[in-house]
Parts: C-alpha cells; sequence; structure tokens
C-alpha cells in the first residue's frame, strides 16, 4: 500500500464530515451567508500569506532542482492565482485592500499556521510536505464533490470558488504533492511514518477547524 493510501484512510472520516460541514454544503446549494463567506475570505487571506512560506520553506528544504523549481513555482501560483482570486472575491464582498491588509488572525487561524510554520522550519522536508497536503489535497476533494452538484459551479457568489479546486490543473497540484510524500516516505522506518502520519492528521483537523471557525466567525473571546 502506497504511504498516501494509508493517509487517506486515517484521515477518511474528518473528511467526509468536512464534506458534510453546514459551511461547505450551503457553498454548494448557494444558501450560505454572505457574512460568513467574507469571514471566511479575510481569514483565508492570512493563512495564505504564511502557507506562501511554507513553499518558500520547500524550496530550502528540497535536495534536487526540479522539486525545488516546483515548490518556487507554487509559491507563485499562491502569491499570484490563488491569492488574486481572494482579490476578486473580496472587491465582490466590499473587502477593501486595506480590510485585508489590516485583518488579524483569528485562534483557529493563527494556531493552524503557526503550527505549520513550526513543522515547516524544524522538520524534514517529508515533514513539511506532510503539514501541507491536507491543505491541497481535502480542498481538491471538496472542490469535486461540490462540483459533481447541479448549478453549484455556476453559483454567482460561490461557483468560481469550486470550479478553481475542482479544476484538473489543481488536481495536477494534489496530485504532485501526492505522489511527493510517497517518494518521501520510501524506506522510512515506521517510527518516521507514524510522525508523518501524526502531522497529516493534525492539519486535516485543523481544516475541518477552519471551516467551523468560518461558520461560526470565531474571534476571540474578549475585544481587547
Ligand atoms: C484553510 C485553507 N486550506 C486550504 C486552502 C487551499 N490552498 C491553500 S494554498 C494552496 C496551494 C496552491 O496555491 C491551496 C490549494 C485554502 N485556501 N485555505
Amino acid at each position: 500500500m502506497k504511504f498516501s493510501q494509508r493517509l487517506y484512510a486515517k484521515v477518511l472520516p474528518i473528511w467526509n464530515r468536512n464534506h458534510t460541514h453546514p459551511f461547505v454544503l450551503q457553498m454548494g446549494d448557494g444558501t450560505l451567508e454572505k457574512e460568513k463567506f467574507r469571514f471566511y475570505m479575510i481569514q483565508d487571506y492570512i493563512y495564505l500569506i504564511e502557507y506562501a512560506k511554507v513553499f518558500a520553506l520547500g524550496a530550502v528544504k528540497a535536495t534536487d532542482l526540479e522539486t525545488m523549481g516546483k515548490f518556487a513555482a507554487l509559491l507563485h501560483s499562491t502569491l499570484n492565482e490563488e491569492m488574486e482570486l481572494h482579490r476578486q472575491y473580496a472587491k465582490r464582498f466590499d473587502i477593501s485592500v486595506e480590510e485585508l491588509e489590516i485583518a488579524k488572525p483569528s485562534p483557529t487561524t493563527l494556531a493552524y499556521t503557526h503550527y505549520m510554520l513550526h513543522v515547516s522550519q524544524n522538520g524534514t522536508l517529508a515533514e513539511l510536505v506532510s503539514a501541507l497536503l491536507p491543505c491541497m489535497w481535502s480542498y481538491w476533494e471538496i472542490g469535486k464533490e461540490l462540483n459533481q452538484r447541479k448549478g453549484a459551479s455556476d453559483n454567482e457568489f460561490y461557483g468560481e470558488w469550486i470550479s478553481m479546486y475542482a479544476s484538473d490543473e489543481f488536481g495536477q497540484l494534489a496530485t504532485w504533492c501526492i505522489d511527493l510524500i510517497d517518494q518521501l516516505a520510501e524506506g522510512k522506518p515506521e517510527s518516521e511514518l507514524e510522525k508523518l502520519e501524526d502531522i497529516f492528521l493534525n492539519t486535516t483537523r485543523f481544516e475541518y477547524m477552519f471551516w467551523d471557525m468560518a461558520y461560526q466567525e470565531a474571534m476571540w473571546p474578549t475585544d481587547e
């Protein structure tokens, strides 16, 4: 069994919960309140800035030029394609550039990004890839699932989001990451594989928490 199949089996119950989370379901049928999506977009913009740094660290830790180039390309596409979609969405949802720039991370955004950066800075390349993979893989799964629902990808608000993550282009990125973890896991002792599995499980949990945080619009418990 490929290591990625073992990871998939480990987190499948959480991924099933992602697919039935009200935030995801309501994006699919177009009933999601705009205010909730607005909250998500702002937090996700902060998330992407930190996530892009994980790709930069991937380029630092890569041991061959091809992998290094791929991480550099991913860094570029996050800053210029994925964040561009967010900037376009922000305009449509009346979020000013200033609002995006001064936004502060929620507890979940802060915990998730700090955990990913901690693993990426202190761990091996395999650990870094285990931390970033749920982000790519779970979004691809959600994109494909929502794209099958009638009319979902034509929705005037959430359609572009769905089309982007369901696209073949995005699928190729996710597949590249899945193949990379399989390569990096090859020949590793069971103790190291368990560590990779734990990291993958933790960022999978954070992905679920991110949907929940957005649905609840959960910020810090006090205003100070
Ligand atoms: C919380 C959260 N998790 C995953 C993604 C998806 N995503 C973030 S960076 C990246 C790689 C390619 O740019 C992908 C797929 C997101 N936007 N927000």
